[in-house]
């Protein structure tokens, strides 16, 4: 049966079905052709045409060791720098986090050795459609047109404690023994993501001014994403793009890129970089977290571009709520007159299968979803 897809009913993001014969997108082939299948190539309106390289984007290096040693100062610094920055577009990044450097790196060695396997064994791990854990070579199987020029492998991970293996085992299961050593590298990668999150949400609530609690607490048994993309040189990086354009649906990312570059946020009316920085983490708001402090804090458009001489790599940790906890924005967070609540009760289970299933998550999901849910899920 081939895949049918997708939001039929949602006009903002109609698509088509996928053919019998799904494209496949083996970058290690493409790259010997002059051009790029039209499948990949980008409306005129959304390719990255850049005349001269893009602004950079000032995004504030919070210091967190001071925030974490409850230094009064540093406590005061970030919380005003990422409350600014949050008002306006949601895009910081941390240093001094705690997460050994170590540890990054081997997780980017992991994902060299991953993605440069043949297409055939990493499609062991194949993305299933509906589904949103597992091996993904652009999404040929799932999207039609504006295929992004990356594969990506994506996995769950849990802060409960009753799933304490959980990404180990998912590479012992889908991969075999051989993966153990991939395993246990991600795992770690993820629990300290986890644990990062959890203080970063101690912060956003700081910076709200509502207390370290509210946010920790809510995040504290969180049901996240993890992913590695992969982006391969492309001959024609003016037509395609890497990551389309669009807002995170999740509540925070946690963005490890290289040193290639290629993360663009859209910021005033124009596209800008934000330059890679090994010992930074990039955090930004997602749709869910927009939603939770009732639209006080932005989720802002981002994309990534791609090149035609390095690839480039990048490391996200999604952070998501537990699946049935209700999204809702705390009272302190809600004034009748000059805030009053804007979005919908919502569970992030709901939300991921708006974005599996009925929705290609883009700049809209979030308005889209809204509307979805008001009528009825139709
Ligand atoms: C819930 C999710 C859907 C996506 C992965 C996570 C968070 C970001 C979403 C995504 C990256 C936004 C751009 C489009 C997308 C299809 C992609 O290019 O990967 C999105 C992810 C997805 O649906 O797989
Ligand atoms: O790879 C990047 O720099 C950004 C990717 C991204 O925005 C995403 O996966 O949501
Ligand atoms: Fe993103």
């Amino acid at each position: 049966m081939p895949p049918v897809l997708l939001s039929q009913s949602i006009s903002t993001n109609k698509e088509t079905k996928v053919g019998q014969n799904p494209l496949i997108f083996d970058a290690s082939f493409h790259q010997n052709e002059t051009s790029i299948p039209q499948q990949f190539v980008w409306p005129e309106d959304e390719k990255p045409r850049h005349e001269a390289s893009p602004p950079q984007l000032y995004v504030p290096p919070i210091d967190l060791k001071g925030f974490f040693a409850g230094e009064q100062v540093a406590v005061s610094n970030a919380t005003q720098l990422v409350d600014s920055a949050c008002r306006k577009h949601g895009f910081f990044q941390v240093i001094n986090h705690g997460v050994d450097s170590r540890l990054i790196s081997e997780a980017h060695k992991i994902m060299d050795l991953f993605f440069g396997m043949p297409l055939s064994e990493k499609q062991r791990s194949q993305r299933k459609v509906g589904e949103y854990c597992g091996y993904a070579s652009s999404f040929t199987n799932r999207f039609s047109s504006k295929l992004p020029w990356k594969e990506t492998l994506s996995f769950r991970y849990t802060n409960d404690p009753e799933c304490s293996n959980l990404v180990q085992d998912y590479f012992l299961n889908v991969m075999g023994e051989d993966f153990s050593h991939f395993g246990r590298v991600c795992q770690e990668y993820c629990e300290a993501m986890s644990k990062l999150s959890i203080g970063i949400m101690e912060l956003l609530g700081m910076s709200l001014g509502i207390g370290k609690s509210h946010f920790r607490d809510f995040y504290e048994d969180n049901d996240s994403i993890m992913r590695l993309n992969y982006y391969p040189p492309c001959q024609k990086p003016d037509q395609t793009l890497g990551t389309g354009p669009h807002c995170d649906p999740t509540s925070l990312t946690i963005l490890h890129q290289d040193n290639v570059g290629g993360l663009e946020v859209f910021v005033d009316e124009k596209w800008h970089s934000i330059a890679p920085c090994s010992n930074a983490f990039v955090i930004n708001i997602g749709d869910t977290f927009m939603a939770l402090s009732n639209g006080l804090y932005k989720s802002c458009l981002h994309r990534a571009v791609v090149n035609n001489h390095t690839p480039r790599k990048s490391l996200a940790f999604f952070l998501s709520p537990r699946m049935d906890k209700v999204v809702c924005p705390p009272k302190a967070l809600i004034e009748e007159i000059d805030n009053p609540r804007i979005y919908p009760d919502f569970t992030w289970s709901s939300f991921l299968e708006f974005t599996q299933k009925h929705y290609r998550a883009d700049m809209n999901t979030f308005e889209a979803f809204s509307k979805w849910l008001k009528n009825e899920r139709k």
